[in-house]
């Protein structure tokens, strides 16, 4: 059974019903499964137990500080994206000597934060970046250790909003410069070189692009090698994709079988930067209908989640399945198209933005004023993502195990929205 079913036609997250987490925190409400959490990164150390890798739970998928302490205590470490998501993994008690730093524009006293947590290392992303890390490693009195963040140009199919791994994107170096820049790191005794790190983009739902990766990666680390380097790390970032449709995320070991047999080869160790294939299909968010109407020939459910709580809709046209947490219909496997005893709709939220939708002539059961439904699939990239933009508090996140559920962030109030501003 999986985390999130329904059971006499009402929705459950474990041996919970929504509904009734819903009447007790209000919506629009984050729901999160701790089994759920556990089960994907357990399926992930699972298929690549074979080559021991680190495991670097991605922050910015979902850095809510119960999580991240979830995740530590059961044996993840962490990718970190600023000084804030440091912070956090800090809070939440984690080995900094494991978490490994990606980021484009990582500024001095993030370095500085980061060189004094002594990080595993920093995925460095330009030749300027390295420079800066030396200086300040300096002035700490420590040794910066360094991954190339390499941009080995292959087109990974993601959305042209959350590709990384191609020509032009801003992130990292050309794949071409490798062995200039790790000559310059080896001549520079502030800086030592780790290894290599590359991140192709998000979600990449078929394992091509990763077989090509860690091939490009493999001659990277041999041409390094054979002019004497240590390079000893291949980081092949995140990326790993989820179902947000009906089954079309392939399992861990799907990545595993291609990734592994080539780095038992080149005999280096693995670090890996999960986000979405952990947090994604871990989550739901649950809205309230507020009002129901008929205009200019469409049937609209307005309800009180919006753009603000999960913007990939308005800001990606991501697809999330959206059903009733009750509903008059079961839900079908496949939500796409049409479905007997629904009727096309727009589900949008109350947000002054046009873009401000969940989904569009989408077949859903007949729903009224006050029925609740879910966003499947938002643990990922959801609550992180969320704004105050029309000064809308943000929501309150509910983390269940098994029968029990604990508030993980509660609801923002609206004296909080103006506490760091002056009348
Ligand atoms: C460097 C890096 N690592 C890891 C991730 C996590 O990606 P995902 O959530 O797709 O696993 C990202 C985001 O795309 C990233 O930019
Ligand atoms: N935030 C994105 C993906 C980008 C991940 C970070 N590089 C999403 O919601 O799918």
């Amino acid at each position: 059974m999986t985390a999130f079913h329904y059971q006499n036609d009402e929705l459950f997250c474990e041996n919970v019903p929504v509904a009734k987490l819903a009447e007790e925190f209000g919506t629009p409400l984050w729901i999160y499964s701790k089994a759920a959490f556990l089960g994907r990164l357990k399926e992930i150390q699972d298929a690549f137990a074979e080559v021991d890798p680190v495991i670097c739970y991605s922050v910015k998928a979902n850095g809510n500080l119960s999580i991240l302490k979830t995740m530590n205590d059961a044996g993840s470490s962490f990718d970190v994206v600023s000084g804030g998501e440091l912070f956090r993994v800090q809070q939440a008690g984690a080995d900094t000597t494991r978490v490994v730093f990606a980021g484009v524009g990582k500024t001095d006293e993030e370095i500085r934060q980061a060189l004094k947590a002594d990080i595993l290392m920093f995925d460095v992303e330009s030749e300027a970046e390295l420079d800066a890390i030396a200086a300040i490693a300096e002035e700490v009195g420590c040794v910066g250790r360094v991954a190339l963040r390499l941009n080995p140009d292959i087109d990974a199919k993601t959305h042209h909003k959350t590709t990384t791994g191609k020509k032009g994107n801003k992130f990292g170096m050309d794949i071409e410069r490798a062995t200039e820049l790790a000559d310059k790191v080896l001549k520079d005794d502030r800086l030592e070189l780790t290894g290599i790190h590359m991140h192709l983009g998000s979600p990449i739902l078929s394992t091509d692009p990763y077989a090509k990766a860690v091939k490009k990666g493999a001659e990277v680390i041999q041409q390094l090698r054979d002019k004497g380097h240590n390079t000893n790390w291949m980081n092949l970032g995140g990326g790993f994709g989820i179902s947000y449709k009906t089954d079309e995320g392939p399992s861990a070991q799907t990545y595993a079988d291609v990734i592994v047999p080539t780095i038992k080869e080149i005999g280096c160790r693995l670090a890996l930067e999960p986000g979405r294939f952990i947090a994604g299909n871990s989550g739901i968010l649950v809205s309230q209908i507020v009002f129901t109407k008929r205009e200019g020939g469409k049937l609209f459910y307005i309800q009180d989640g919006g753009m603000t709580d999960l913007v990939r809709p308005a800001m990606y046209d991501s697809y999330h399945r959206v059903w009733p947490v009750k509903p008059k219909v079961p839900m079908p496997f496949d939500c796409e198209g049409e479905i007997a005893g629904c009727e096309p709709a727009d589900v949008v939220g109350p947000v002054c933005e046009s873009c401000d939708y969940f989904a569009k002539d989408r077949y859903l059961p007949p729903m009224e004023r006050g029925d609740y439904l879910c966003m499947f699939s938002a643990g990922a990239y959801g609550s992180v993502m969320s704004s105050n933009y029309n000064a809308r508090p943000r929501s309150a996140e509910i983390l269940v195990d098994g029968s029990d559920y604990q508030v993980i962030r509660r609801r923002e109030t609206y004296e909080e929205l103006i506490a760091l501003e002056q009348a």
